[in-house]
């Protein structure tokens, strides 16, 4: 489309080989037998990486059915994700207008078109991971430990650790090598490109009291370069990692552009019994002897129970769909909000601003000849910053470190964490290397569905500065969305209810995440560049005073963006605390069928969620292999 704007011009001028990505395609099932162990709806982050560990059993028969088609070369480029939302690579949703109250308070994305915010979600053989930003961080022991002590026996940051470890192939020197794997199928590098700026977001942690860390060791809380899942400065999405290395395997069959309509339930025997799907306008049923295994995301996992008559009795009944399984599917709906338009102006040639990046045809050279430059940077995003906006940050400072923290057990102090909580971060911030200013092609503004006038108004008189971008993200919202459906029709869309802000504590954090956020850019290390907030102030928030609290809180109303960390709609818990699938992700009352996504997720982890999407593949793919009675190596640390 006419947004990918100047790059993709630049591009196609520089690669011209005939294979849509440099890993080449896998098979299309465009024949497929009536019957398999296994059938995995969607090929995305959880369903890659089960479809790899089911079919090591070679007696086992294993079909993956997927809406989407192959990655193109566009989406190897790291630094061009963002653009991706823009094509048939997402399938485009929208939530539900967030709108103000009668007296013009409250509401939600209050700066985007129709009031609506743009929900991107892959639509790919390797699902969202094909457009996502690459960052690879797990979470704080504390999220998993959060999981087990809600009713889920295995989910302890000790007992999950072992498996994100089993997925990694880490490929930065000096990590902590008893929290990182290496030789698994999923790459986890640095960009090679390091900007001027990098250097100032890690010299600013010092400054402020954080230390320079692993966010993927022992620590959360802390500053760091972004790790990201990138091989030869290329994105390694599920497909690449996952799929790829195993399109051999006689017993994996992959079905593209076949997009399901219903899990078929034999309701006397309470048991998942196929999968209907529709492929080139024709309609095919497949057989299951074993299990169904859902994995078509956090927004369409929820949608096609309910299709099946799982889901809130009186809301399927409303719609018309015959209820198999009362339960609250689609509820607890939980997302990462951010405020993606705090700007920085600087004064030197140290970000991107597209039209110079296009212009200059080294950078596509370094990107396809050496897998260096500035298109490798994962998503425009170099640095993560972990903070805890109610802690002085002097207390976790390297200056004076605190013991404990260890899984190991083997430091000299005892463990301070558990007892004080001192690696709960409420806010993450990401330097992002470009901004709204150097948008000049206008892609940025349509994938975050600002409104032209909007944009216009604030960065019009700053377009084509070198500017870079802040974005405090609120770790734990404690407001609750929801996914139902507007009908019995597969093709509609669900209806997507966001609910960001409903609670006020989340704008307060938000509003203090903000102002952290400032404090960062204040720091000598920024000033050397002249790192100065953009002087505008936001339309919708003028009459309140320009960088005061209630400013920044109605700023947040305008600006509501996703990170797409969308989790929680298959909840796992017990069933009596509003579970839809146990420990061991199997669906309350039906057989044969479990949910392997990040829906299953019962709060939303810190930091992004594609990483703890690829351990809970790999943990389910043991649970299963155990149920069915296979044997699985025990993984220990
Ligand atoms: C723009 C964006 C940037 C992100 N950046 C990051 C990041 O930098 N780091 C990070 O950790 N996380 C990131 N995430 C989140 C992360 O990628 C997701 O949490 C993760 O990929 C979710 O995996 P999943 O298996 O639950 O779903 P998905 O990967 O979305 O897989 C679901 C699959 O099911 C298919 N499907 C859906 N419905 C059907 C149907 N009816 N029939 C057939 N197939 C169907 C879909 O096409 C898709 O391929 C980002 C998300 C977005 C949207």
């Amino acid at each position: 489309t006419d947004s990918l704007g100047l790059f993709e011009n630049v591009m196609r001028r520089f690669y011209q080989f005939p294979e849509p990505t440099s890993e080449g395609l896998l098979d299309d099932e465009s024949h497929v037998p009536p019957e398999y162990d296994f059938v995995i709806i969607g090929a995305g982050s959880g369903g890659s990486v089960l479809a790899n560990r089911l079919t090591e059993i070679p007696g086992w028969n294993v079909l993956v059915l997927e809406a989407g088609g192959e990655e193109i070369f566009l989406t190897e480029i790291p630094l061009l994700a963002p653009v991706l939302d823009v094509t048939s690579f997402n399938w485009g949703y929208k939530t539900e207008p967030g709108l103000a109250d009668d007296k013009g308070k409250g509401g939600f994305c209050l700066a985007m078109e129709g009031g609506r915010c743009n929900w991107p979600r892959g639509k790919a053989v390797g699902g969202t991971s094909v457009i996502n930003y690459m960052m690879y961080t797990r979470g704080s022991r504390g999220d998993y430990d959060a999981w087990e002590s809600m009713g889920n026996p295995g989910w302890s940051f000790r007992e999950v650790l072992p498996y994100f470890m089993r997925s990694e192939n880490i490929r930065i020197p000096k990590l902590d090598r008893r929290y990182h794997g290496t030789g698994g199928f999923l790459d986890v590098a640095h960009s090679p490109y390091a900007s001027k700026l990098r250097d100032a977001f890690l010299g600013a942690a010092d400054e402020m009291g954080y230390r320079v860390n692993d966010y993927n060791a022992e620590r959360l809380l802390g500053f760091s370069v972004a790790q990201a899942n990138l091989r030869n400065g290329r994105r390694v999405s599920a497909s690449k990692a996952f799929l790829k290395p195993v399109r051999d395997r006689p017993n994996l069959r992959i079905s593209k552009a076949s997009r399901v309509t219903r899990i078929a339930l034999d309701s006397q025997r309470r048991r998942a019994i196929g999968v209907e799907f529709v492929r080139n306008r024709r309609r095919h049923f497949v057989r299951v002897s074993k299990e169904v295994l859902l994995c078509a995301g956090t927004l369409n996992s929820p949608q096609l129970l309910m299709l099946s008559g799982i889901g809130p009795s009186e809301h399927l009944r409303s719609i018309g769909i015959p209820v198999v399984q009362d339960l609250p599917v689609g509820l607890n709906l939980q997302d990462h909000v951010s405020m993606s338009a705090l700007t920085f102006l600087v004064n030197e040639s140290v970000t991107v601003v597209e039209a110079r990046m296009a212009s200059n045809p080294a950078n596509a050279l370094d990107f396809f000849l050496r897998g260096t430059g500035p298109l490798t940077i994962p998503g425009g995003a170099e640095g993560l910053a972990f903070l805890n906006t109610n802690r002085p940050a002097r207390s976790l400072g390297s200056k004076d470190r605190r013991p404990g923290n260890s899984l190991f057990g083997d430091d000299d102090e005892p463990n301070v964490l558990a007892e004080n909580d001192s690696d709960h971060s409420d806010i993450e911030i990401v330097m992002g290397l470009g901004a709204l200013t150097g948008d000049t092609s206008g892609s940025v503004r349509r994938i975050l569905g600002l409104r032209e006038d909007f944009v216009k108004e604030v960065f019009g008189r700053y377009e084509g500065h070198d500017a870079f971008t802040l974005v405090p993200i609120l770790q734990h919202p404690k407001s609750r969305g929801r996914v139902t459906l507007k009908s019995a029709d597969p093709f509609h869309w669900p209806k997507l209810e966001a609910n960001y802000y409903e609670e006020q504590d989340d704008l307060d954090t938000m509003v203090k995440g903000i102002k952290k956020a400032i404090e960062l850019a204040g720091t000598k290390s920024f000033k050397r560049y002249n790192a100065t907030l953009l002087p505008v102030a936001f339309p919708g928030c003028r009459d309140v005073r320009f960088n005061s609290d209630p400013y920044w809180a109605c700023v947040s109303r305008q600006v509501s963006t996703t990170l797409g960390h969308f989790v929680g709609t298959c909840k796992m818990a017990p069933r009596e605390d509003f579970g839809v699938v146990d420990a061991r992700l199997r669906v309350y009352g039906i057989k044969g069928l479990r949910v392997v996504d990040a829906s299953v997720m019962p709060t939303i982890i810190s930091g992004h969620t594609n990483a703890p999407t690829f351990m809970i593949g790999e943990k389910a793919s043991d649970m299963i292999k155990q149920d069915w009675g296979e044997f699985v190596r025990p993984s220990r640390l």
